[in-house]
């Protein structure tokens, strides 16, 4: 089907097309895994293809209302399709391979998040990483089926970072053997669950667990939620949807709240731990992390998801940039095609090699997790803390670089590349929200850097570290700067693009073309020298890096700096005291966000101000054409920065007292254009975060509550399209 000839295909892409140095059935192979796999994956697209409706108005002239309803629509007809699929399959391998086609037939065909995201990516997940044998038994073939269909509610409205301090209480009452959930407190409420608003009638829960009046720490249940037949929240407990978000818009995010709401004691998913019936308390993990199983799941799939989301990014704008024509470079010659100007190139290819950089990483992450996961089914957690430690910094660090690249391929297609109709900005509100969930961006580098922290200990006691690491151990001397692709992965020993090169050698190495293997190697030699001329800085100056650093005393400067970290200034932290926690207000990391963009506001408006007002000086003086008028203002404004700076270096000579004067009168300046415009800086916020009052939990539950979903207990996408599908009447 898709080596037919299209009619009307551009000019300019055909003749780019054309100019293909490789061929690009052998590259679409490569990345499929071999040439079976491309063909099933085109057998199951097909079939799929012509069989799901499609939007007759487009997604995103709908209401919020209309969108989640078309969205249950397309899910279900999607997933009635998909859960045939899969119970013609027997083998593992062939599972993953065809959930991974449904996953990427589901990212092409909504615009948006599909309702049931939750149910496949974290709620079978849980059931397989937390259940019990008999749980498993019980609970895998109703949600393979989608007989129910759940989500993952872990993040509180006061807590998602930290997860010892979730607040839900799962309580043991021997006498009855049930749990009994409850909220305690505002900011307990269960808050942002994927599906959890409208969709699903089951959740995984994650609460306190306490027995015989001790508490153990958090657990995940597994809890009903809705009648199986009304779809009506059960009663004693309180759900619904968290309002409009940046994206996500029809994954329905919901929240969530317990009152006294009992559920049988096998609700809690007992692969970890168990309650036995009189209420003691059975530990059968030998980690204690095992109940963050699924979180690390998800962690090492964002990689993969990143590259896909950014293949598509860049193909959109790669696609454009051929057929843009724009400015005149010769007098009298066509117009180039964007594609050919430098700088356009510059934004777009770095992306390229970053998708493949991520795919290849991520195929390796995968490996590497089910050899963990393996291992671990016979006891051996020895590799957990390194895998959480690299599944923490790859997946903080692609989601990171991903949304960012994929805001240059929107500049890359200027005004069109901010359409809804481009595609650009929903996988841009996509993957910027990767970045904050399923850990957030810093949090997982600390949690790396803590892991780093640990090896280089060991590395100082002479013990043996893992080959992931071991460069810690063998940078104890200098290196000379050598800018082959192997002297730059020394200097940075950064373990993506270490993993990127050796992969990408290992996965072109075999039965592919000459042509492929130069693309292959430019891309990565591309991925690697963007990233040392774009931290240059890092790598040949003072750096501020203890890894970095010329003299490579590379322990000497990790033990150094560790031991001026504030948590070393005291034997024991006040926390395990019971000390409140600290504001996040109160983390350097968190406040150079937050200060940087107070320093750029004033900035950007004091600017634009004084812009204006030459500007209108100009214009109302001379009272002559505007326009005419412009460069005129851009000379004044030249004059002016360069006046500025030059004072700026004379005061300095200056006696002091009128240093001082001329610094106030900059200062008055700033603070007279606050406090005049106090009024708007209050005003424009509109935001639940940062009212004056600070009462941030009770805004954003307000909001909820008024959210139109929420007005109806039931939607009617629920009778036409969800219980014909559950019950398999459809
Ligand atoms: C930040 C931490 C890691 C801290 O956890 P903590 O219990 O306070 O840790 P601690 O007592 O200070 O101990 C740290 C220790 O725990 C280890 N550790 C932490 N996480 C793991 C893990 N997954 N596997 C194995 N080990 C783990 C660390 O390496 C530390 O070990 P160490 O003490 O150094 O030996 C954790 O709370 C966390 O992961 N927070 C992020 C929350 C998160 O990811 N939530 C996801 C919610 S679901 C979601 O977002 C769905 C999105 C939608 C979709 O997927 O589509
Ligand atoms: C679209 C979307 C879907 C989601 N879906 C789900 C879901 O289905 N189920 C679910 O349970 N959750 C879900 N979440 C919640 C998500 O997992 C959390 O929002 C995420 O883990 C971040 O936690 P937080 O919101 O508490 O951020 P916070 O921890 O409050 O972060 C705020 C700031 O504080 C900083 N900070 C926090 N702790 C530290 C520290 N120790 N050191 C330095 N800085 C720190 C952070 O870097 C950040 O800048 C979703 C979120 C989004 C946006």
């Amino acid at each position: 089907m898709r080596n037919k000839p299209i009619a009307n295909v551009n000019a300019d892409l055909l003749k780019e097309r054309k100019n293909c140095s490789f061929d690009i059935e052998e590259l679409t192979n490569l990345i499929d895994g071999g040439k079976n796999q491309t063909a099933r994956r085109r057998e199951i697209e097909n079939m799929l293809l012509k069989n799901m409706p499609f939007d007759i108005i487009p997604e995103e002239c709908l209401s919020a209302k209309e969108k989640y309803e078309n969205a249950v629509r397309k899910s279900v007809a999607l997933n009635k399709i998909g859960v045939e699929l899969v119970s013609q399959v027997t083998k593992a391998k062939e599972l993953s391979d065809l959930t991974l086609t449904l996953r990427r037939v589901s990212d092409a065909y909504f615009r948006e998040v599909t309702p049931f995201l939750l149910h496949l990516g974290m709620f079978i997940p849980t059931i397989l990483g937390q259940c019990s044998d008999e749980q498993v038994a019980h609970w895998l073939p109703l949600a393979m089926q989608l007989k129910i269909i759940g989500t993952y509610a872990q993040t509180e409205l006061g807590h998602g970072t930290f997860i010892r301090g979730l607040e839900t209480t799962a309580t043991y009452d021997e006498r009855t053997e049930e749990f009994v959930l409850n909220s305690p407190t505002l900011s307990s409420s269960k808050w942002w669950a994927g599906g959890l608003g409208k969709t699903a009638n089951h959740c995984i829960v994650v609460a306190q667990l306490y027995t015989k009046g001790e508490c153990y720490g958090t657990h995940p249940f597994i809890v009903q939620i809705r009648d199986m037949d009304t779809h009506m929240p059960l009663k004693g407990l309180k759900v619904g949807e968290i309002g409009p978000r940046l994206g996500f818009q029809t994954a329905d995010n919901g929240f969530l709240v317990f009152d006294n709401f009992r559920i049988p004691r096998d609700s809690l998913m007992m692969k970890h731990a168990k309650v036995l019936k009189d209420g003691t308390y059975v530990k059968i993990a030998r980690h204690s992390k095992l109940t963050y199983g699924t979180m690390i799941f998800v962690r090492v799939l964002l990689v993969s998801e990143m590259a896909f989301n950014l293949s598509k990014a860049v193909t959109i704008a790669v696609r454009y940039s051929a057929v843009r024509r724009q400015s005149e470079l010769k007098p009298n010659e066509p117009e180039p095609q964007v594609l050919d100007y430098l700088t356009q190139q510059h934004k777009l290819f770095i992306s390229i090699s970053t998708v493949y950089a991520f795919q290849f990483t991520s195929n390796w992450l995968m490996k590497t997790y089910h050899t963990v996961q393996a291992n671990m089914k016979h006891g051996n957690t020895d590799a957990l803390p390194e895998l959480h430690a690299l599944s923490s910094c790859l997946k903080a660090i692609c989601t990171s670089d991903c949304s960012a690249a994929i805001e240059q391929c929107r500049f890359a297609c200027g005004g069109h590349g901010y359409m809804i109709s481009s595609n650009l900005p929903s996988l841009y509100a996509f993957t910027t929200a990767t970045r904050t969930y399923e850990g957030d961006y810093t949090v997982l580098l600390l949690q790396t850097a803590r892991f780093l922290v640990k090896t280089w200990e060991q590395v100082e006691l002479g013990n043996a570290v893992t080959p992931m690491v071991a460069y810690l151990a063998r940078h104890q001397n200098r290196e000379a700067w050598d800018e082959s692709p192997e002297g730059i992965i020394r200097a940075f020993e950064a373990i993506a693009a270490g993993v990127y090169q050796t992969e990408s050698v290992r996965s072109v190495s075999f039965g592919q073309s000459d042509a492929i293997k130069d693309v292959m190697k430019q891309l990565s030699d591309l991925y690697l020298l963007y990233w040392s001329l774009e931290r240059t800085g890092d790598l040949l100056t003072t750096l501020k890096s203890t890894l970095g650093s010329y003299d490579g005393r590379v322990y000497e400067r990790l033990m150094e700096e560790a031991l001026k970290s504030p948590l070393n200034q005291e034997p024991v932290n006040e926390s395990f005291h019971n000390e409140p926690e600290p504001q996040v207000m109160d983390f350097v990391s968190q406040q150079h966000k937050l200060f940087i963009g107070i320093a750029s506001y004033y900035s950007y408006s004091m600017t634009a101000l004084w812009l204006w007002d030459i500007l209108t000086k100009v214009t109302s003086e001379l009272g002559v054409g505007k326009t005419d008028r412009l460069p005129e203002s851009h000379g004044r404004a030249v004059f002016m920065s360069v006046f500025n700076s030059e004072m700026e270096k004379s005061v300095s000579s200056l006696s002091a007292p009128l240093q001082a004067v001329l610094r106030q009168l900059v200062e008055l300046y700033l603070y007279y254009w606050t406090l005049e415009k106090r009024g708007d800086l209050l005003l424009v916020l509109q935001s639940t975060l940062g009212s004056y009052d600070g009462r941030v939990y009770e805004r954003l539950m307000e909001e909820a509550l008024k959210n139109p979903p929420n007005k109806e207990p039931v939607n009617e996408s629920f009778h036409k399209y969800l219980k014909p599908f559950i019950q398999g009447k459809l």
